[in-house]
């Protein structure tokens, strides 16, 4: 039998690193090495309500995480400081990240790709790991090509730290690739209420809704004469960014180089 997949999760007692605990849990071929959390140092996880029988080490220090737990695998689920803080030190101790955490800036995204270009080592930083959005991605860079028009509607829920979302930043990215810089609405437009048009990226704009109720959700809706398309997705919950999770750590471990977003690695 095949050697398992030593997994640190990073943020654990989060919305998402809950998920991700069942899921490295329920999986055969993974086996969770340790965590890391940003309190409860010493402790095991066990020691935390609702991790019964999870028996693995706390730690609050990263690099002291990777140097003791043999890990293969981080998967980062945290904040977009740390959660950069921890990508870099993982591919400083040879293990691939897998990371959902959002926020980060493009010059770390490219310092990260360095290093993990330098190490020869997989990365993989995802936006967004529910197989809908990533459709939902790949429609709105297909559709780019047809209308220049395109404005995006993201809505999360409001314990939200980051704005746009990540999502919504890497669905500009992809429909750029397709769209002429084009400055869009009435060119003599004022708002009178500064943000009233939203965040321009190359033109196109994109609105951030906060609410309680809402998990993830995003329309882009495109506008031509007479017609408009709107391309939609909606998590419902976080269970359905965890098939997306697990195809990223197995295919991490071929990788040796970092990959932004999983539109490249799904057939
Ligand atoms: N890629 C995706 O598909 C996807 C899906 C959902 C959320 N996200 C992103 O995942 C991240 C987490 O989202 P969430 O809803 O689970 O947030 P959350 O606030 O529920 O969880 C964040 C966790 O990070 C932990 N944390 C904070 N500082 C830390 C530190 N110093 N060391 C270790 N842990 C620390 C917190 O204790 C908390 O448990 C966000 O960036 C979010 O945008 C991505
Ligand atoms: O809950 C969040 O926060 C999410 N963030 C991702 C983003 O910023 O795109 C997507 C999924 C949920």
């Amino acid at each position: 039998m095949n050697e398992k997949i030593r997994i640190v999760i990073a943020g654990p007692r989060g919305r998402m690193g809950k998920e991700a605990v069942e899921l490295v849990s329920e999986t055969a071929s993974f086996e969770l090495a340790a965590v890391i959390d940003r309190m409860n140092e010493g402790k095991l996880l066990s020691d935390i309500e609702g991790f019964r029988g999870l028996d693995v080490p706390i730690f609050t220090d990263p690099a002291e995480c990777f140097q003791h737990s043999n890990a293969d695998v981080l998967i980062d689920l945290t904040t977009p400081e740390r959660g950069y803080l921890h990508t870099k030190t993982a591919l400083e101790h040879n293990v691939r990240p897998v990371v959902g955490t959002t926020g980060f800036t493009s010059e770390q995204l490219e310092e990260l790709t360095a290093l993990a270009e330098q190490k020869g080592l997989g990365c993989i930083i995802a936006p967004n790991f529910a197989i809908g959005a990533i459709l939902m991605m790949k429609f709105s860079e297909m559709a780019a090509k047809y209308f220049d028009d395109v404005e995006i509607i993201e809505l999360h829920h409001d314990k939200k730290l980051d704005a746009p979302s990540g999502t919504a930043i890497k669905t500009a990215e992809m429909i750029s690739n397709n769209r002429e810089v084009k400055k869009q609405g009435h060119e003599d437009e004022k708002e009178t209420i500064t943000g009233a048009r939203g965040a321009d990226f190359e033109g196109m704009r994109i609105h951030s809704v906060r609410l309680p109720g809402l998990v993830a959700h995003q329309q882009v809706i495109f506008g031509a004469g007479g017609q408009t398309l709107t391309i939609k997705h909606d998590s419902y919950n976080r269970a359905s960014f965890m098939s997306g999770v697990k195809v990223s750590v197995e295919t991490v471990m071929g990788l040796n180089t970092l990959v932004y977003g999983l539109e490249s690695i799904l057939d």
